[in-house]
């Protein structure tokens, strides 16, 4: 199966560098889609407009809805079908997670709408969730300038976890947030030299002791969890001793 990714935006060179790398070895061995599309395509007038004034006063611009529509009609169609995820990145979005990436993973159609200015006109959204299934997704709480980069993390996390993408698919079950780790953040890695500036790799990983390492392991990352982030921990993990 092949995942047709589609990206909406004025900047379209954005995803050129879906090109290099990982992303780009997917798409030669036909596991991805890349069509990055200019929104200006659907605009009618010299100056090629996408944006306009927001009703109800306030700063800056909104974006038009009549390219967006133009453009989902062409790209997407105009017949309903929930098998299209379409994703606006935005501020005001839902969290993105690893367990959202994870269920994308098996989508056959993802399209990207980067929005720019001060967004998005609603009715935009609204006609998209009347018609394919909409997520409006935040990757922290933070604004950037448009959805582009946001669509462009959330594209790799997605990739990465469609069937054939990773070389060692047993990599992925021991990352951060995966259901192998239990949700929790990774544990610190190291590699040789076994000293290095006056600082050495922890005795037991280089005990051969399976048992120790899972359990250092374990321990390292509710650690870390309930460190960093004690939101994501609850009372089964407990404070390590
Ligand atoms: N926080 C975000 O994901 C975002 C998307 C666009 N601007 O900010």
């Amino acid at each position: 199966m092949t995942m047709r990714l589609d990206y909406l935006s004025i900047f379209p060179a954005y995803f050129d560098v879906l090109d290099i790398s990982l992303l780009g070895k997917a798409a030669v061995n036909g596991l991805v889609e890349v069509h990055a599309h200019d929104l200006r395509d659907w605009t009618h007038d010299r100056h090629r407009t996408v944006d306009d004034t927001p009703c109800g006063g306030g700063a800056g611009m909104v974006m038009k809805p009549d390219p967006w529509g133009e453009a989902f009609d062409e790209i997407i169609g105009t017949e309903p079908d929930s098998s299209v995820h379409v994703i606006f990145p935005s501020p005001s979005g839902a969290p993105f997670t690893q367990s959202a990436a994870q269920e994308l993973s098996s989508a056959v159609r993802i399209v990207f709408c980067c929005g720019r200015y001060e967004g998005i006109d609603h009715r935009v959204i609204d006609y998209a969730r009347s018609m394919w299934t909409v997520h409006e997704v935040s990757l922290g709480d933070y604004v950037l300038n448009g959805g582009e980069v946001a669509a462009l993390a959330i594209t790799e996390a997605v990739v990465r976890l469609v069937p054939g993408f990773m070389g060692n698919p047993e990599s992925l079950a021991e990352e951060s947030f995966s259901a192998g780790q239990d949700g929790l953040l990774e544990y610190p890695l190291f590699t040789r030299p076994v000293s290095w500036r006056g600082l050495d790799v922890p005795e037991v990983l280089m005990s051969g002791h399976h048992g120790r390492i899972a359990k250092w392991r374990r321990d390292e990352s509710v650690r870390l969890t309930c460190e960093r982030r004690p939101d994501l921990t609850d009372s089964d993990f407990g404070v390590p001793h």
